[in-house]
C-alpha cells in the first residue's frame, strides 16, 4: 500500500486524514507531522498512526501532502529539501503558493501537484481541485485523486484557475455561513427564539442546497418558484438588489483572489 504522510495535521490535514482512515486505508501506512507535542499526542490518540519528524515523515511516505499555511511553507521545505529522493509526489493545500514554489526548493524533478479542498471535508461534502505542475503526470494526479475522493468531489482544472476555485469553493463555506448568521439575525430581530431561528436557518439553507443538487436546476428557476407575484419574496428580492449584494459577492469573491495572487507575490 501507498504511504502517505501529511505535514502539518491541523484542520485540512486532519481532514485528509479521517478521509483515508474512513475510506480503510491502513493506519501503518499513514503519517503525520506537527510542531508541537500536545499537537502530535492528540493525533496519535485520535487516528491511531505515528507522528513522526517532517524530515522521517517524507524518507517513509510514498506520495506527501503539505498542510501547513502558506507563511510556514518556506521553512518546512527548508527542513525536508535533503531528505526528499525527487521521485514521490508532493501535493501542496497551501493556498496562493504555486508550484514553482515548491518545484524550486525541492529537489529537481519532484512532481508537485496542486490542490484546493474545503472544510466540507469534515462531512465527506467537499470539493477539490487539482493541478498539476510541470513534472507532475496523469498518474501522480490520479494517486493525488486518491486522497481527496473519500472526502468528496474531485475535479482536475489547469493551475491557471485555482486561485479563482480558492477564493469561491475553499473559501466559499465562509460565505454561505455569513449569509446564515445573517439570517439568523434577522430570525432574532423578529423576535424568534434563538434556539429556533438557528434550526429554522439551518434547515432552510440545507434544503436549499440539497434542491440545488438533487433537482439540476438552475438557481434562477429555483428562486423564481419561491417568488409569487405581488407576494413576499420579492419585497425582500428587491431589497438585495437595492443594496447590490449580487455586486458584493462579485467584488468579495475577486477580493479573495487576488489575496491569493498578492500571497503568491510574497513568497515567490
Ligand atoms: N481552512 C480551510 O478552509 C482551507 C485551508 N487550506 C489550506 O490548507 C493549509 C492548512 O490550513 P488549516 O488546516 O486551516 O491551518 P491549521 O493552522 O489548522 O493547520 C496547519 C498546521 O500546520 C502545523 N505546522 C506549521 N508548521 C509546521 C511544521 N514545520 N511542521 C509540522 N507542522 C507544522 C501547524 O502547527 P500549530 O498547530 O503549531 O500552528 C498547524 O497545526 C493552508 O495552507 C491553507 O491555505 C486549503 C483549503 C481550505
Ligand atoms: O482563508 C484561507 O486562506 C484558506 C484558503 C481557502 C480557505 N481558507
Amino acid at each position: 500500500m501507498t504511504t502517505v504522510a501529511v505535514l502539518g495535521a491541523g484542520r485540512i490535514g486532519k481532514a485528509v486524514l479521517a478521509g483515508l482512515k474512513r475510506s480503510g486505508w491502513p493506519a501503518e501506512d499513514l503519517l503525520a507531522t506537527a510542531r508541537r507535542p500536545e499537537r502530535a499526542a492528540a493525533l496519535e490518540s485520535e487516528f491511531g498512526i505515528q507522528v513522526v519528524s517532517n524530515s522521517e515523515a517524507v524518507k517513509r511516505a510514498d506520495i506527501t501532502v503539505i498542510a501547513v499555511k502558506p507563511q510556514d511553507a518556506e521553512a518546512l521545505l527548508e527542513e525536508l529539501a535533503p531528505s526528499l529522493s525527487g521521485d514521490n509526489p508532493v501535493v501542496s493545500l497551501c493556498a496562493g503558493l504555486p508550484t514553482t514554489f515548491f518545484e524550486k526548493r525541492l529537489p529537481d524533478g519532484t512532481p508537485v501537484v496542486r490542490a484546493m479542498t474545503n472544510t466540507p471535508a469534515l462531512v465527506e461534502e467537499a470539493v477539490t481541485v487539482i493541478s498539476a505542475g510541470k513534472q507532475a503526470t496523469e498518474a501522480h494526479l490520479r494517486q493525488a485523486e486518491q486522497l481527496f475522493q473519500p472526502l468528496g468531489h474531485t475535479l482536475h482544472l489547469d493551475e491557471s484557475h485555482i486561485d479563482a476555485v480558492t477564493a469561491l469553493s475553499g473559501s466559499g463555506p465562509a460565505y454561505f455561513y455569513y449569509l446564515v448568521e445573517g439570517m439568523i439575525d434577522a430570525a432574532i430581530l423578529m423576535g424568534l427564539p434563538r434556539s429556533v431561528a438557528q434550526e429554522l436557518i439551518v434547515q432552510t439553507a440545507t434544503g436549499a442546497a440539497a434542491m440545488l443538487r438533487d433537482t439540476g436546476e438552475h438557481p434562477v428557476q429555483l428562486r423564481e418558484a419561491v417568488t409569487s407575484p405581488a407576494g413576499t419574496t420579492i419585497n425582500a428580492v428587491r431589497e438585495l438588489e437595492r443594496h447590490r449584494v449580487r455586486a458584493a459577492i462579485l467584488d468579495a469573491a475577486e477580493a479573495a483572489r487576488d489575496r491569493a495572487r498578492e500571497i503568491a507575490g510574497e513568497y515567490s
